[in-house]
């Protein structure tokens, strides 16, 4: 099937940006990432539609621009951490080597905590994530082809992580 060659979901601040980048040079492939696409589609920042327009109709903006990721990139593919709330994406998802990169609590407050880039987590931090976690923890399970823990890895030795977990051999 085409497609992705890896997906990877997770968390804000997980790395799947950072991860996908390295994974994407070492199988000798391209990077897609899809705030990136928003962003640049939009000419602004994430935070600001959410702050001009509200979550909902980035929720929209983010499931199209999945649906077109997916469909044209044959390369490796970040998501944003919520894009598997929607139904038909977590649908789309099903058929692709997706992958599930996990955190815990602190670890995510070291990688987000002052990060206002990121609205949904900007007020309190440690309790939105375990808020978002208990909402979203069972979505990015139920998507994932496998899971890959990154706390107390590097970004290197996540990327090894995942390569080994889809059976993924470097360019
Ligand atoms: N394995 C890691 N260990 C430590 N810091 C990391 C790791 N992966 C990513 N980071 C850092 O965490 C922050 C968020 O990473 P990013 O790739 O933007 O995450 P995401 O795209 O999942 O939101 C960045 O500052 C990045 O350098
Ligand atoms: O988890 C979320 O709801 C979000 C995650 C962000 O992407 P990252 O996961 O790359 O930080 C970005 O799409 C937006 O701020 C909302
Ligand atoms: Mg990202």
């Amino acid at each position: 099937m085409s497609g992705p060659q890896i997906v990877l979901i997770g968390p804000m601040g997980v790395g799947k940006t950072t991860v996908g980048e390295l994974l994407a040079e070492r199988l000798g492939t391209a990077f897609r990432d899809t705030d990136a696409d928003i962003v640049a589609a939009q000419g602004r920042e994430i935070a600001d539609i959410f702050v001009d327009e509200g979550e909902p109709y980035f929720r929209e903006l983010e499931r199209e621009a999945v649906r077109a990721a997916v469909q044209e990139h044959t390369g490796v593919l970040a998501l944003g951490g919520g894009a598997i709330l929607d139904e038909s994406t977590r649908a789309l998802l099903g058929a692709h080597p997706v992958v599930y990169l996990s955190m815990d609590v602190e670890e995510a407050v070291k990688r987000t905590g002052l990060n206002q880039a990121r609205p949904l987590l900007a007020v309190n931090p440690r309790k939105q994530w375990r808020e978002l976690m208990d909402a979203r923890r069972h979505l990015y399970a139920e998507v994932a082809r496998a899971v890959v823990a990154t706390d107390n890895r590097t970004p290197e030795e996540v990327a090894q992580a995942v390569l080994d977990a889809l059976e993924l051999k470097e360019a």
